[in-house]
């Protein structure tokens, strides 16, 4: 086990008298005098910020008072100044809270304050300046080291417009004045010993140097942000989206920016550190969620979702999007003048395989009727019919229903949540997939679909389905426009249930290609990224930059190499830049040094921080027999409760997730900080205290099970304890 682990550049160079508190927010004397001065400049900060606000909304109540001028212009002009003004509002009120977080003391005797945004005076004087701007840099730049120019750094702590606490670093004693006050226990250490709530929060006043390199970093290609657990991988990425569109804002705020993650749970879980940066323009997503019109909630067991996840899927999904649909017309006959025309199995096959010929299936739609025109014609023999013209033939047959019927019902326009329903038929799946997977993977694929637990034949999309469905999409192209729209008759003409059946589609049907593009991505836990996920990823940030986050030593996707090559194919020889974040902040050392054991024994080659916290408290491992394992759960949770302020979860095999919910029915409906979740489910996700069910049994539930077991250690802040009915992976562990 390793020793107790400070970070150094947070409590290093104390050569002032230091005057130590408690209590965090009972401050002694010293500390209250330099309260009470922040105090004061806070305030002043605050009264311009209401002023900039008042402005605002004046000019947001202009705006709407000249859309009532009465011509096109003024409501152009109002739309512009509404639009303005309003985004303003929403900055000034998404930073309200700890507005102002941090002040530099430099070498000349001049102070800076660094703030969520810049705020100035009236004579535009800087008062707050915004922590993305260059002149903040050295805010989290400077070290006792090489202090840049600083004498002292200080972090403000606030609630609401109210400075609590000030936590300072004397960078460089020997041009410090001799009056000058160095209070606090440290800034980062006072943040990291918080309790957890159910939400991510901003770390604006406590980046640290490596971090704040990776955020500033260039937006250039694609930036990878790698290190182990509880580094600030998440949160660094973030901060980096806010930095990304203070410097290009034009460029980033027009051409999108796109946060994707892992699951839903994770996205509640971080959707408020954007916009308590007052930027509210991101696109935030889970897996399940990229593509428009489509969510896929859950996830399939890990052998149907290394299926579904391998490259191999596009061959099979190709020949989905070109084969014959269910239910389309096989032949078709038509009586034309002395002439019978027909189209047999064989014909139409051929008809079709030159409208695909280089084509995306929705694309040929506007040349079916030429094409089968022609198949026609070619076939007429009679005098009677070519002393016609070919113009009396074609007006004939696309005035006929017989004719109109037959195209339609032979290349309809095809939506690709259609196509992929399809699949769920045995049969059709068998015939695409046949010489791409084996056969065991065809059953296995074919019963995961099957008994999927809604209405259509393949259920509703699993988070694995939704890439099969966005490839769908491209392979079929754009679908075409429903004429129904435009033509009032066709709606009424359609018989209740095809009307039914239309809106439905149209509800469902996924948005257009054309939206998808995005000018940045960024991508969280990508280690565990399928190369299907990775191709929906891709087409996404075709054009844009990337920020990649992720750590091998978490992946739960078995292929590596398989979804290198894909993840390089999404990249496409885009520039890479990587930075490494060394430091745990999340867990205390004491629970690190435990998975850090587990990684060492059981993840070859996995990057192990340093955790910088102690807190006295080793995790607690309870052995008991099979049947008295809920009750020691029980027992451990209202221990927990006792010990933690914070949320607490309880992680358990899948297969016990339902079994966890009735067993822990009233333990749930006592605490609501309390959360039963499997261990894919906690991915980036954090809790002051984290009680693992049956250890053994979740490093069995897959291939990457130590890898998981890996994830699930390392989601607890402070208290950490295990119960099982077997030790296996422990002995593994001490041996
Ligand atoms: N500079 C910092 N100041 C204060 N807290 C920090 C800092 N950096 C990280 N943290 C905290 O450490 C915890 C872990 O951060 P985060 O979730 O971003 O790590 P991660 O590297 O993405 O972890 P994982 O890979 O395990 O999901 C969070 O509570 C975060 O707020």
């Amino acid at each position: 086990m390793r020793g107790p682990r400070i970070d150094l550049r947070v409590l290093s160079k104390v050569s002032f008298p230091r005057s130590y508190v408690s209590d965090p927010d009972t401050p002694v004397p010293a500390e209250q005098r330099e309260i009470a001065d922040e105090q004061a400049y806070v305030d002043v900060v605050y009264g311009r910020l209401e002023a900039s606000t008042q402005a605002a909304q004046a000019l947001a109540r202009e705006g709407y008072a000249r859309g009532h001028v009465g011509h096109e212009g003024g409501l152009v002009e109002r739309d512009a100044m509404v639009y303005q003004a309003s985004k303003r509002i929403a900055a000034l009120n998404a930073a309200h809270e700890g507005l102002v977080f941090g002040r530099l003391d430099l070498v000349d005797g001049d102070k800076r304050y660094i703030g969520r945004i810049g705020v100035r005076d009236a004579e535009r004087e800087v008062l707050l300046i915004d922590w993305r701007a260059p002149a903040a840099a050295v805010f989290y730049q400077a070290t006792a080291q090489d202090p840049a120019g600083v004498v002292r750094r200080r972090v403000l702590r606030s609630r609401g417009a109210t400075v609590v606490g000030v936590e300072d670093e004397l960078l460089d004693g020997d041009n410090a004045p001799a009056d000058m006050v160095v209070v606090g226990e440290g800034a980062l250490l006072a943040s990291l010993s918080r309790a957890r709530d159910a939400s991510m929060h901003s770390v604006v006043a406590t980046i640290q140097k490596e971090q704040d390199e990776a955020i500033r970093a260039p937006s250039r290609g694609a930036t990878t942000i790698g290190g182990g657990p509880g580094t600030g991988k998440t949160v660094v990425a973030l901060h980096r989206a806010a930095y990304l569109l203070y410097v290009d804002r034009r460029r980033f705020e027009s051409g999108g920016v796109l946060v994707v993650g892992p699951s839903g749970v994770f996205m509640n879980y971080i959707e408020r550190v954007l916009p308590s940066l007052g930027e509210t323009s991101v696109t935030l997503r889970s897996l399940g969620e990229v593509v428009d019109g489509v969510s896929g909630r859950r996830h399939d067991a890990p052998a149907v979702a290394a299926i579904k996840g391998s490259a191999r899927m596009v061959q099979l999904l190709t020949r989905a999007a070109r084969a014959a649909q269910p239910g389309e017309p096989t032949s078709f006959r038509y009586f034309y003048r002395d002439d019978v025309l027909r189209l047999d199995d064989a014909a139409l096959h051929r008809l079709r395989l030159q409208l695909l010929s280089g084509q995306q299936r929705n694309r040929a739609y506007g040349r079916v009727q030429k094409t089968l025109l022609d198949a026609l014609w070619s076939q007429v023999e009679g005098e009677r019919a070519l002393e016609k013209e070919r113009d009396e033939f074609d007006k004939v047959l696309t005035s006929d229903d017989a004719f109109l019927d037959f195209a339609a019902a032979w290349w309809p326009p095809l939506d690709a949540v259609d196509v992929w329903e399809s699949l769920g038929d045995p049969d059709t799946l068998r015939r695409h997939a046949e010489g791409v997977l084996k056969r065991a993977e065809i059953d296995l694929l074919a019963s995961a679909w099957r008994s999927a637990d809604t209405g259509s034949s393949s259920g509703a999309p699993s988070i694995e389905d939704v890439p099969l469905i966005d490839e769908l999409r491209y392979l079929l192209g754009e679908v075409p426009p429903d004429d129904a729209d435009d033509d009032p008759y066709d709606v009424k003409q359609m018989m209740s249930f095809e009307r039914e059946e239309s809106a439905v589609r149209k509800q469902r049907a996924t948005q257009s290609i054309e939206d998808d593009s995005y000018a940045h991505v960024l991508v969280d836990e990508a280690q565990d990224l399928s190369p299907m996920q990775w191709r929906m990823l891709g087409r996404r940030g075709k054009y844009a930059s990337w920020t990649i986050v992720g750590d091998p030593a978490q992946s739960s996707w078995p292929y590596p190499d398989e979804a290198a090559a894909a993840r390089a194919a999404a990249l496409d020889g885009k520039d890479e830049h990587y930075f490494r974040l060394s430091t745990n902040y999340r867990n205390s050392a004491e629970i690190y040094d435990l998975a850090a054991d587990v990684a060492r024994v059981a993840i070859p080659g996995a990057d192990t921080p340093d955790a910088v916290r102690r807190t006295g408290e080793e995790p607690r491992h309870v052995a008991v027999s099979p049947d008295e394992v809920w009750p020691a759960v029980r027992t451990g949770v209202r221990e927990l409760a006792a010990q933690v302020e914070g949320t607490i979860a309880v992680v358990v095999p899948a297969e016990r997730r339902v079994e966890a919910t009735a067993e822990l029915a009233e333990e749930l409906d006592d605490l609501d900080r309390l959360r039963v979740l499997d261990g894919l489910d906690t991915k980036g996700l954090e809790f002051d205290a984290v009680l693992v069910v049956e250890p053994d049994e979740v490093v069995a539930e897959a291939e990457s099970g130590w890898r998981t077991l890996y994830v699930v250690l390392t989601r607890a802040t402070q208290l950490l304890l295990t119960v099982g009915s077997t030790r296996r992976w422990l002995d593994r562990v001490e041996a």
